[in-house]
């Protein structure tokens, strides 16, 4: 059986390690593509060698030109530039729009069958119009966030409860921003909601509202450590995981940025919901019931993602 391809678009922090991930995972043959020279083609060269002491075998090419991305099964998008302490993700927006329209180009003429995965922030607004600018089908495009996002709430809780993270579950919805949702009620220690968890005594409302609150701006706290940019390693694995339900057709249900088309309320706005990720993309989305207060803090999270998508607008008129 032929390998499959999958295609990085951006090669820095997180290309890097979504490139070592899908390698080690054997996935497919990897192109590492990014308009800086030598950066691609010398992370090739060192993950290459690599291999024959992990012992996997795929193939790995550094790239400058779309013409390298030809045929992939999947691509994962990672270009434009990251957010420095004092910004937030929406300061990104103007300078990576303009990295989205080259890429959804350089995506449509040479790998118009890929299932695309967009984590360029800020991140709802880019997917939509990443999309836009390739053409391709709604549902073979896709953006990560709402993995991280839930991710990163599992961990806090498997620590504040102490077990294991595997039994930790948990959801983030809306957009990813600092109104993002995460939703306690379908959040569990294996089955058991949080706020069972609460009645049992194993926390309180208070402590569960402060990790809530710092799931909402971890991003910004790694920012601020790392003050040279933002989070890599968490985010390639979040992708890496869209990107082997898809290859691999796992239909596993995982919130992510899909494009709604009257679900929640919302219609022609890419904004994270649970979804099932299979062979053909997008294979259903998930209509979870919300609360009153998640669905008020759902509805000014899609507030958020709206008015940048109106930005986008207003500064390309080819998407108006
Ligand atoms: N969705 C999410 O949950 C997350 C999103 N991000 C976002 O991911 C993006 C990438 O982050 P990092 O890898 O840390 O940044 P980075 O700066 O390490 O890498 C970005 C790469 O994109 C390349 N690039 C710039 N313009 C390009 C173009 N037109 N075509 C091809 N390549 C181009 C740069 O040369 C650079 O190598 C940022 O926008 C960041 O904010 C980061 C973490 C989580
Ligand atoms: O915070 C950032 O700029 C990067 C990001 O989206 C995250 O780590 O959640």
């Amino acid at each position: 059986m032929a390998r499959k391809k999958i295609a990085l678009i951006g090669s820095g922090m997180i290309g890097g390690t979504l490139a070592h991930l899908a390698a080690i995972k054997e996935l497919g043959d990897i192109v590492l593509f990014d308009i800086a020279e030598g950066t691609p083609q010398g992370k090739a060269l060192d993950l290459a060698q690599s291999g024959p002491v992990e012992g996997f075998d795929v193939a790995l090419k550094g790239a400058n030109s779309y013409e390298d991305i030809a045929g992939a099964d999947v691509c994962i998008v990672t270009a434009g530039i990251p957010r420095k302490p004092g910004m937030s993700r929406d300061d990104l927006l103007k300078t990576n729009l303009g990295v989205m329209k080259a890429v959804g180009e350089g995506i449509a003429a040479h790998a118009p069958d890929a299932f695309v995965i967009c984590i360029t922030n800020p991140l709802d607004a880019m997917v939509w119009a990443l999309r836009e600018f390739s053409g391709l089908p709604h549902q073979k495009v896709v953006g990560m966030a709402g993995v991280l996002d839930s991710a990163r709430f599992r961990h806090f809780l498997a620590e504040e409860f102490n077990v294991s993270v595997e039994d930790v579950t948990a959801f983030v919805l809306g957009g990813h921003g600092d109104t993002m949702v995460p939703v306690i009620e379908y959040s569990t220690v294996a089955g058991i909601p949080v706020p069972d968890l609460i009645k049992m005594g194993w926390s309180t409302q208070e402590r569960i509202d402060a990790i809530v609150a710092r799931t909402r701006s971890g991003g910004g706290e790694i920012v601020a450590l790392l003050k040279t940019g933002s989070a890599f390693y968490a985010p390639a694995t979040s992708a890496i995981a869209m990107a082997e339900s898809y290859l691999k057709d796992k239909k596993r249900l995982l919130p992510c940025a899909a494009h709604l088309t009257g679900q929640y309320g919302v219609d022609d706005l890419y904004v994270g919901v649970p979804i099932v990720i299979g062979k053909d993309g997008v294979e259903r989305i998930v209509e979870i019931e919300l609360n009153p207060t998640a669905k008020q803090n759902f509805d000014v999270s899609v507030d958020a993602v709206k008015e940048l998508v109106a930005a986008c607008k207003s500064i390309d008129s080819s998407l108006a």
